[in-house]
């Protein structure tokens, strides 16, 4: 090669190159990711991430519970969901294993090393082929299409049907209080998701047992913020959210459509002036909270709305956002603990929104004990402003004041 042509190769093709692959490496993991999409798409206006503090784990913890929500919407329609009732008597369907699944396979593409807390796990289904094979051609046909950038970041397909029963019992991490740890709930409020009602795909990490992002995917909540706050029901026209918030950048919620990832707009809770023009937001299920002292506490609040009752944290989304005001969860009985993956995203997104969010006792949900919240009592979460005086009603009521 003459002497010229050799320079040019080295100024023009090998210096530049050298000088990518350097830049490439040592820039940080959520800009090489913005690079490595932008060069692997044309729409790279759909899969956008900022450089904030986890980003990237917002934005995965948001795919992932988009993705399954696809899996779940499609159970939904169906009249056979293929129901059966686990040890302690509560239901669990084809969509909650399936949508953990999903969600589980995403988190280990893309954080390999994170411990897994989630509800659900694989043992019947290895005892029942015939249900197994069902989630597996649910799974197996579910993916983000629409955006294939989003799907090959959650790491594409699950390779097989005994891949996706291990990737579900992989969720079986004790919890506790250090490291990273993922907490899922793959359909909260099944019993709603069974009566076609609200029901939420929920997702959160802790970090030392503080809860750092949560995102909830609700697909029958209307995507409209401003949407008044009642218990009706189904998927149609104008349905679908994702609420979603990472410690100290406030909450966000934004439209569940596939392809569609649009920036969040931040939500915050709304200011309660008079108590009686505010009502509770409340399970449906009575054996879930107790309904007989709610409806005393709201007396002695001045509070003369009826409780508005849906299932799962759709409840924590819609008071985030200031269709509902308080949400009360008081306990049914004192050997029931209360799980971490019904609350952890709720937590987070309610205190990210402006609220407080303590037990009956006035402690905070305490995430790092385990598998469930066994040093709690109890949920109240409510504007910072009203919180305490809705706590001294509750410990009143309950006989919890000295
Ligand atoms: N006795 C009980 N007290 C409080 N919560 C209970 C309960 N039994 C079950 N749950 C939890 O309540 C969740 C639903 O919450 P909500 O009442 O707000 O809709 C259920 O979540 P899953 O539906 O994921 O099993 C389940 O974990
Ligand atoms: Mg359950
Ligand atoms: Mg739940
Ligand atoms: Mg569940």
């Amino acid at each position: 090669m003459p002497l010229e042509s050799r320079n040019n190769f080295f100024y023009k093709i090998l210096l530049p190159l050298l000088i990518l692959t350097l830049a490439f490496f040592l820039s940080p993991s959520s800009s090489r990711l913005n690079l490595i999409l932008s060069h692997l798409t044309p729409q790279t206006t759909t899969v956008k991430m900022s450089s904030s503090p986890y980003a990237k784990e917002l934005l995965i913890a948001q795919l992932s519970i988009q993705r399954a929500s696809i899996l779940t919407k499609r159970v939904f329609q169906e009249s056979s969901k293929g129901t059966i009732s686990k040890s302690d008597a509560s239901p669990v369907t084809i969509g909650d294993f399936g949508a953990q699944a999903l969600i589980i396979s995403a988190l280990k593409h893309n954080f390999p090393s994170d411990q897994i807390v989630a509800e659900e796990e694989a043992s019947t289904l290895r005892n029942d082929p015939l249900l197994s094979s069902k989630i597996w051609d649910l799974v197996k046909s579910t993916s983000l299409s629409s955006s294939p950038e989003a799907e090959s970041l959650l790491g594409g397909q699950i390779p097989s049907e005994s891949k996706m029963l291990d990737l579900i019992d992989s969720g079986n991490s004790s919890g506790g209080r250090t490291g990273r740890i993922w907490t899922i709930d793959p359909i909260d409020g099944t019993k709603g998701f069974l009566r076609g009602g609200q029901y939420a795909v929920c997702l959160a990490l802790l970090e030392d047992g503080d809860v750092k992002v949560g995102a909830i995917a609700c697909p029958n909540l209307p995507v409209d913020d401003s949407a008044p706050l009642t218990a009706d029901i189904g998927d149609g026209e104008g349905r679908g959210v994702i609420f979603s918030a990472v410690k100290g950048q406030g909450a966000t919620s934004r439209p569940l459509t596939t392809g569609d990832l649009a920036e969040g707009k931040q939500i915050s809770m709304k200011p309660i002036t008079e108590m009686s023009a505010a009502s509770f937001c409340e399970s449906v299920e009575a054996g879930h909270s107790n309904q007989s002292e709610s409806a005393r506490i709201a007396e002695k609040l001045g509070i003369t709305r009826p409780s508005v009752r849906m299932d799962s944290q759709a409840k924590y989304g819609s008071i985030a956002r200031g269709a509902g005001d308080i949400y009360l969860r008081l306990p049914t009985s004192k050997t029931y603990q209360e799980k971490i993956w019904d609350h952890a995203g709720g937590d987070l997104i309610v205190r990210e929104a402006g609220g407080e969010v303590t037990d009956t006792k006035g402690n905070r949900l305490d995430f790092g004990v385990g598998r469930t919240l066994a040093s709690n009592s109890g949920v109240i979460a409510a504007p910072k402003a009203v919180h305490a005086q809705v706590l001294d009603v509750v410990q009143e009521v309950l006989g919890l004041k000295n």
